[in-house]
This record gives structure tokens, C-alpha cells and sequence, in this order.
């Protein structure tokens, strides 16, 4: 059991990556709260879990992650269930071009806003058992999108913030690390308008399944050596971790994807 006693809040987790993540850590034995804001969907997933794990097991929150007081909510409500919470997935997220500061806010804001949440409630400095913070990017946020600018942009912004936030996190007793999946094999990639070409890309790189997401999620939550990590998630190359220019083990050569 290799979450047993610990709490895990995953928001975007009434399906696609951020439930296949849930079903895992319940898996592993840790308690979750299970954020979405789509509450039909969520209360129907979380009642079918509580009948597979245990009803104690877990809880759904519906939250809007763009909502300052119900992000806020969304960690007391935690809080009050479980006791704790040591473990914040921040997967919520959305591609849509067209409403693009809507996708920022989804993405992006939301997911630095979670992170200064998880600080205020689960620091050593405030009287809590620190924990890991594991962020939900994109290869679209290491490499350009040129279908999806915007969205890549957002993906960008959350490992710029990943990587700046690790040495502040570090008196906090808080790990921050981020994943970085290439296409998966969800609702969002389901229903995104794509052109022949593009798809035709989409299945030329391959598709992931949201499990392989989540394995990978569960390695960052669980290997205390990592903070700061840039997990790549890809077809051909499995679970890897991304180097920047002045990381430990950095070339040139392994940098080029
Ligand atoms: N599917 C893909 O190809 C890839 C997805 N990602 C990222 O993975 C994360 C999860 O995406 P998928 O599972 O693919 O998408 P999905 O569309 O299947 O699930 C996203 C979930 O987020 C929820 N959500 C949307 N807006 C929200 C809000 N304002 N507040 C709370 N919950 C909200 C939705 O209701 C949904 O349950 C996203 O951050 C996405 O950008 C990253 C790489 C590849
Ligand atoms: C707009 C639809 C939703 C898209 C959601 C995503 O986040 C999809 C992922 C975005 C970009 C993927 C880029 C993949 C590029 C591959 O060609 C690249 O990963 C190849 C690298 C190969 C390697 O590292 O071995």
C-alpha cells in the first residue's frame, strides 16, 4: 500500500486522466477527494468508487477551480473529511482556443492559486505534515502547439511555475513536480476540432491511455527524491524526465525531443 495514510485531492476528477489517477491512489490505499465541477458526473463516479473501495474512501467536492472560495473550500472540505490532505493534483483543465482567457484561468491561474492553497494548509511552517504538489501540463508545454498557442501557453505557464516554485517550496516540507503527456486518449482529445492533418498527426505520434497518465502521476507523488521534476509522458519513450539548460545530468543532445 503505498499511499496508506495519506490524502490526496485531484481536481478535474470525474473523468479522463484525473479519475484514472483517483482509481489508482484508491488502488494504493490512500483516502481522495475527488474535485470537478461537472457535479451530475462526479457524485455518480464518486458513489461507484465508494461501492468498489469504501465509502470512507472517498469524497466529491464539486468546485469550480477558476472560484477563488470554492478552490478554498475544495482543501477544508478535504480537511474536514480526511483529516488532512498530502497529496494535490491539479489536472483540471480545458482546450478550447476560442475562450482563451477562460483557458488560462482553467489551467493556468487556477492551478498557481491551488498551489499557494496547498502551501497555506499543508506547510511546516503553518503546522502541517508538508506533502507534494504534482501538476498537470502537456508536451504542449515543453514543445509549440501551433494548433493550440493558447493551450500551449497555459501548459507552458505550468512548468515555469513548477520549476520556479520548487527551491520556494522547499522550507515548506513541499515537493512541486509536473507531468507532461502527449496525446491521451480522452473526452478533451475526443471532442477537440482538429483538421485531417492534424489528426493524422495525433495518429502518427500515438495515443496514450489515461492509466499510463496516472502511473506516472503516482510516481511523482510517491518518489521522495523528486522536486522540480519535468516528468514526460510519450509513446516511444515511456515514463522520462525533461532536462533544462543548468539541470543535473543536462546535454544538449538529450534535450532534443
Ligand atoms: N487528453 C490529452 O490529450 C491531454 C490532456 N492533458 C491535460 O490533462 C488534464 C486532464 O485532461 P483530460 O482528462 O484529457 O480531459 P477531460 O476533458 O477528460 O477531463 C477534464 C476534467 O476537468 C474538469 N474541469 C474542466 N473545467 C473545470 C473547472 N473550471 N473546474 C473544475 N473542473 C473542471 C472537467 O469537468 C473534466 O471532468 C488537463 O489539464 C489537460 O490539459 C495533457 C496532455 C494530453
Ligand atoms: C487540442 C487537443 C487537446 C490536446 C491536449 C494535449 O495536451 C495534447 C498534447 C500536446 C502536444 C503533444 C505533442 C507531441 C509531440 C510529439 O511529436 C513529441 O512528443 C515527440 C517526442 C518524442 C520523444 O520524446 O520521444
Amino acid at each position: 500500500m503505498l499511499l496508506a495514510g495519506e490524502v490526496a485531492l485531484v481536481t478535474g476528477a470525474a473523468r479522463g486522466i484525473g479519475l484514472a489517477t483517483v482509481r489508482l491512489m484508491l488502488q494504493h490505499g490512500a483516502k481522495v477527494g475527488l474535485a470537478d465541477i461537472d457535479e451530475t458526473v462526479g457524485v455518480a463516479t464518486c458513489s461507484e468508487l465508494q461501492k468498489e473501495f469504501s465509502r470512507n474512501a472517498a469524497t466529491f467536492i464539486p468546485t469550480d477551480v477558476t472560484d477563488s472560495m470554492q478552490l478554498r473550500r475544495m482543501f477544508q472540505t478535504t480537511i474536514k473529511e480526511f483529516g488532512k490532505v498530502s497529496i494535490v493534483c491539479n489536472n483540471a483543465g480545458v482546450a478550447d482556443e476560442q475562450n482563451w482567457k477562460k483557458m488560462i484561468a482553467v489551467n493556468m491561474v487556477a492551478m498557481m492559486e491551488s498551489t499557494h492553497l496547498a502551501v497555506e494548509f499543508m506547510s511546516h511552517t503553518r503546522g502541517g505534515e508538508g506533502g507534494v504538489v504534482i501538476n498537470v501540463s502537456s508536451m504542449g508545454g515543453i514543445l509549440p502547439m501551433p494548433f493550440g498557442p493558447s493551450y500551449s501557453a497555459s501548459k507552458f505557464g505550468i512548468v515555469g511555475f513548477t520549476r520556479s516554485m520548487t527551491e520556494c517550496l522547499e522550507r515548506d516540507g513541499i515537493r512541486v513536480n509536473c507531468v507532461c503527456p502527449e496525446f491521451t486518449d480522452t473526452a478533451m482529445l475526443a471532442t477537440a476540432s482538429m483538421t485531417s492533418e492534424q489528426l493524422e498527426m495525433v495518429q502518427s505520434v500515438g495515443i496514450l491511455q489515461p492509466e499510463q497518465v496516472a502511473e506516472a502521476i503516482l510516481q511523482l507523488a510517491t518518489d521522495s527524491s523528486k522536486a522540480g521534476a519535468v516528468m514526460t509522458v510519450t509513446m516511444k519513450r515511456g515514463i522520462d524526465f525533461f532536462l533544462f539548460p543548468g539541470d543535473p545530468g543536462y546535454s544538449s543532445k538529450k534535450s532534443k525531443l
